[in-house]
């Protein structure tokens, strides 16, 4: 128990401090945040064999106000530690029953699940002695090989820092690599966090990328996604390609694929009301066979310039969901038109929404192409049809917006006649 103490104070003190996670600094896209200021879990299993003494002592030589503050807050914690211990130690020798959590080994206890799809395990933090929280596995295959501690220990890079929390990618000690995003002011009770993520697992498309498991305390939202080397839409478009392809036909398979999960997943949780929220190019990750999967579906509740929307209407509940789901729509549009343009939602100032509405205006339709498109000779009218959709989808009238089955049929349409003329060139 001593060295249990001992660790979670190591833990404690180097979260205050900034753990020695590795961090990766180059996302430009995440301007104007300092991954460095953000701490999760940053322990590796090295830094636990410091004794604390020696980490209070070289914190100490950084002195400053904010520090011994730091210093007596722990003391204060280890004080309280050690009394409990005591008390403990006195309980025993009366021979009365006593708490049993914190004896048990990496302070997991025993309520282990067996016979359900899942597993939970029933974390004691060590660090504060008081919160109880969970990590739920849930059925994705690698969940098998996931324990919490595993995770705690393990080093953990941070890939990103967004409007909604940080991600980080951990890699296993068996091999296993997987991306924690650690959500952020998501005013959620647990109860709900816990229900939602039950009900996402149960909904399965292989072009969604399924939760492995997640993590739920009052201060703290984690999930588990298995990590996707092949890097996400946004890359592929925006970032350097290696010389990667990225031509007409995928494209426009990547956005029939993208269509038609979202469609799968709007259908099922129609009903509990769970749109994506937060659809983007960011969001579509390409697997090992370099196909598109929707990921973090249903993490976060409407999040766009519909919510003044959603929060002024007064209108019936079917109506708000509906616009909930509409707001996925005008995302997928996005989507659409940064396929078209190979251009950036948001860059310098310049909306991609406007530029390309104001470009269609002045009846320059087909500037507004990616260049490499043009160059690879697709097709100028399939171009314009699907353009069509994008337009359809970012009206600024979420009710005039196609529904996802009409999107779907719109996508097919064009799918057959790039299929149509394909074979009638061969
Ligand atoms: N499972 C994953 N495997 C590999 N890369 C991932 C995975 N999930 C996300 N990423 C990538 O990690 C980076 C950071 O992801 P993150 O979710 O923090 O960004 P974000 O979606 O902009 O965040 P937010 O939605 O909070 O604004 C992105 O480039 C994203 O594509």
């Amino acid at each position: 128990e001593d060295e249990q103490v001992k660790a979670a104070l190591v833990q404690f003190i180097e979260k205050l401090w900034g753990g020695n996670a590795q961090r990766n600094q180059s996302w430009g896209w995440n301007v104007g945040s300092d991954p460095c200021n953000d701490q999760w879990l940053g322990v590796t299993c090295d830094s636990r064999s410091k004794t604390v003494r020696k980490i209070v002592l070289n914190k100490l030589n950084l002195a400053g106000t904010l520090d011994a503050v730091v210093v007596v807050f722990v003391a204060f914690k280890v004080g309280s530690k050690m009394r409990s211990k005591e008390e403990k130690l006195g309980e025993k020798k009366k021979g009365r029953a006593v708490s049993t959590s914190s004896d048990k080994p990496s302070g997991i206890s025993s309520d282990y699940k067996t016979g359900t799809t899942r597993s939970e395990y029933s974390i004691t933090s060590a660090e504060s002695g008081m919160a109880s929280s969970m990590l739920v596995l849930l059925t994705s295959p690698v969940a098998k090989r996931l324990r919490f501690e595993d995770l705690l220990r393990a080093p953990a890079e941070l890939l990103g820092r967004g409007k909604h929390g940080s991600l980080y990618k951990v890699i296993l000690d068996d091999g296993t690599i997987v991306v924690v995003k650690r959500i952020k002011d998501w005013s959620i009770s647990k109860d709900n966090f816990k229900k939602r993520m039950q009900r996402l697992d149960q909904v399965k498309h292989p072009k969604v990328l399924p939760a492995v498991a997640f993590y739920c305390s009052n201060q703290e939202k984690l999930l588990v996604y298995e990590y996707q080397q092949n890097g996400s839409l946004f890359n592929l478009l925006h970032g350097s390609r290696h010389g990667r392809p990225f031509d007409w036909g995928s494209r426009l398979n990547a956005a029939g694929s993208i269509a038609e999960a979202l469609q799968f997943m709007h259908e099922e949780l129609w009903e509990d009301g769970i749109a994506h929220g937060n659809l983007k190019s960011l969001n579509i990750l390409f697997n090992n066979a370099m196909e598109p999967q929707i990921s973090e579906y249903g993490l976060m509740l409407v999040d766009n310039e519909d919510r003044s929307l959603l929060s002024k209407t007064n209108l019936a509940g079917y109506v708000q969901k509906q616009n909930s789901f509409n707001v996925d729509i005008h995302s997928f549009g996005l989507i659409l038109l940064e396929l078209l343009t190979g251009k950036l939602v948001h860059s310098n100032g310049i909306d991609l929404t406007n530029w390309v509405q104001s470009v269609v205006r002045e009846e320059w339709t087909v500037e507004v192409f990616d260049r490499v498109l043009v160059s690879e000779g697709a097709s100028e009218e399939r171009m314009v049809n699907m353009l069509q959709v994008a337009l359809k989808c970012i009206n600024p009238s979420p009710s005039d917006r196609p529904t996802i089955n009409q999107v779907v049929k719109m996508l097919n349409a064009i799918k057959d006649e790039e299929e149509r003329s394909i074979s009638s060139d061969a």
